[in-house]
């Protein structure tokens, strides 16, 4: 298997707050965040790629305008953690990358601070990569 990967940055506030009381990520914080989206394949195309890198530009631009400098509690209606956000980069990758590309995607990883990240993937068996 093959597999690619590019990265993007946006900066966001957040709360937790289904944290209990004193937690302290309960209280507003922010963070420099990194969104890594994962491509994978069995065969290269003729260029030797998976995909191009630039295929994926459209996933930067969207996060800058959806969440950077945004508070992540007014923009989504999940809870801001990392495992909810990966999921929903995920899924807005598989509606608007372009049709080549959803099968190839593998798993979207977000992570708060270099020591910390969360992946999201849908389940094995429904990946049919390339
Ligand atoms: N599984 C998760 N755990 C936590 C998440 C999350 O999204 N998923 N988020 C947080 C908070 O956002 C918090 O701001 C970050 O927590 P943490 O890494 O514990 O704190 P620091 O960035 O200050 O890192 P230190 O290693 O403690 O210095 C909490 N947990
Ligand atoms: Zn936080």
């Amino acid at each position: 298997m093959y597999e690619i990967a590019k990265s993007f940055g946006f900066s966001a506030s957040h709360r937790l707050e289904r944290l209990p009381e004193g937690h302290k990520c309960r209280r507003l914080h922010g963070h420099n965040y990194t969104v890594e989206i994962r491509l994978i394949a069995e065969e290269l195309d003729e260029q030797d790629f998976v995909a191009d890198f630039g295929e994926l530009d459209r996933v930067g631009e969207w996060l800058r305008v959806a969440f950077d400098h945004r508070h992540l509690n007014d923009v989504l209606t999940v809870d801001p953690t990392c495992e909810r956000l990966a999921e929903v980069i995920y899924e807005w990758c598989v509606r608007h990358l372009p049709s080549a590309l959803t099968p190839m995607l593998h798993a979207v990883r977000v992570s708060e601070s270099p020591s910390s990240w969360a992946e999201y993937r849908r389940a094995a068996e429904t990946e049919t990569a390339r």
